[in-house]
């Protein structure tokens, strides 16, 4: 019953393959949707007509869906009927809470935001590129302000060197052509997803990506909401079209982060370390004092910054740290995969 106004509003919100792939013959009559807004009690998706509040069950643990997902819904009564697997999931671990806090679901890339000033620390950066390369979403490093900067070069160069084939993209957010500058990632069809400290622009950019100005627009800067514990936050819809055909995703929940369960997206940020590894003498090399250690020799012949290991030791520590163990068969430790 899908006209094709419905299927291209589908399709435009990324529906493809992955998803049609997984419908069977018990979900005729219901349709698809994406999820837009995540709260205690209540779900809401997209639709044509706007939002749509989904009929749920009171049992329901509304803290399993995250917005982005793809969910069946009747829509006789609006019921949500099942959610479909994700084909990625970005999570975080939240301090002092069992388990990872779901963030964004089925997002193509994460905008990974920062500015040419103090905020720049690519310590942080590795870490989230750990998290975008885990949840096997393709991380971008924009780099906002640039027009207040007098050494833009600098921390572009700094930026490239974080993952090997890594996009940075350099802009003003305030500008007219910041949207544009961000097209090849935010065209039909295409989910992006924010991540960044406070200020660094992220709103600035989501109102710039969707076109919102004025009354529609997230607030940026200082006139923003208090929440009940009196923290500020940014309260609007976390779901918005773009202009270039796809949608953005800006939730709040994404902006701070500790790792925990991101040993692969870890591997992939330092894959010359991971690579230089596989030729040190020992399997189990520390590469801190044994002989025969390739990583070291790296970093004696000055093919390998001494600081880009030591920043892998720690974000390598602190995840082992965070990572449940479990004991396997054999009494050896064994990874616990939690998708
Ligand atoms: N000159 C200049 N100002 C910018 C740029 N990007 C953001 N700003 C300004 O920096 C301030 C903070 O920007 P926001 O977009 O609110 O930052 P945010 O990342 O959304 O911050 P939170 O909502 O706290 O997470 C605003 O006053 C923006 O106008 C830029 O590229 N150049
Ligand atoms: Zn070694």
């Amino acid at each position: 019953m899908t006209t094709d106004h419905e299927a291209t509003f589908l399709a435009s919100l990324g529906w493809s393959e992955f998803f049609s792939d997984q419908l069977t013959d018990d979900d005729h009559g219901l349709i698809p949707r994406r999820i837009a807004e995540v709260h205690r009690s209540r779900l809401s998706v997209t639709s044509l007509d706007g939002l749509i509040r989904l009929t749920i069950s009171h049992q329901l643990n509304t803290s399993e869906f995250a917005v982005g997902d793809w969910v069946l819904v009747d829509p006789d009564d609006d019921r949500l009927v099942r959610r479909l697997e994700r084909r990625t999931l970005l999570q975080r671990r939240v301090e002092g809470r069992q388990g990872q806090q779901l963030g964004a679901a089925n997002v193509d890339t994460l905008l990974i935001v920062t500015s040419c000033n103090a905020d720049f620390n690519v310590a942080r950066l590795e870490r989230y590129m750990a998290l975008a390369n885990q949840a096997e979403t393709t991380p971008v490093i924009v780099l906002t302000k640039a027009d207040l900067a007098p050494d833009v070069a600098e921390y572009e160069a700094q930026a490239k060197a974080l993952q090997r084939d890594l996009a940075v993209v350099v802009l003003n957010a305030k500008s007219e052509d910041a949207a544009s500058t961000l097209g090849p990632w935010s065209g039909f069809g295409q989910t992006l997803a924010l991540i960044g400290s406070s200020g660094v622009g992220k709103s600035t950019l989501v109102n710039a990506l969707a076109g919102l100005s004025g009354e529609g627009s997230q607030a940026t800067g200082g006139i923003r909401e208090r929440d009940a514990k009196g923290r500020h936050t940014t309260t609007a819809r976390s779901l918005h079209a773009m202009e270039g055909g796809g949608w953005v995703i800006d939730t709040p929940g994404m902006r701070t982060l500790h790792v925990s369960d991101v040993q692969e997206g870890i591997e992939q940020v330092f894959s010359e370390i991971t690579e230089l590894a596989e030729h040190c003498r020992f399997r189990d090399c520390t590469h801190d004092h044994e002989p025969g250690c390739a990583v070291q020799a790296a970093v004696k012949s000055g093919t390998l910054a001494p600081e880009r290991l030591a920043r892998w030791r720690v974000l390598r520590d602190e995840n082992d740290k965070n990572t449940p163990k479990m004991t396997g068969p054999k009494g050896n430790k064994v990874l616990q995969k939690r998708r």
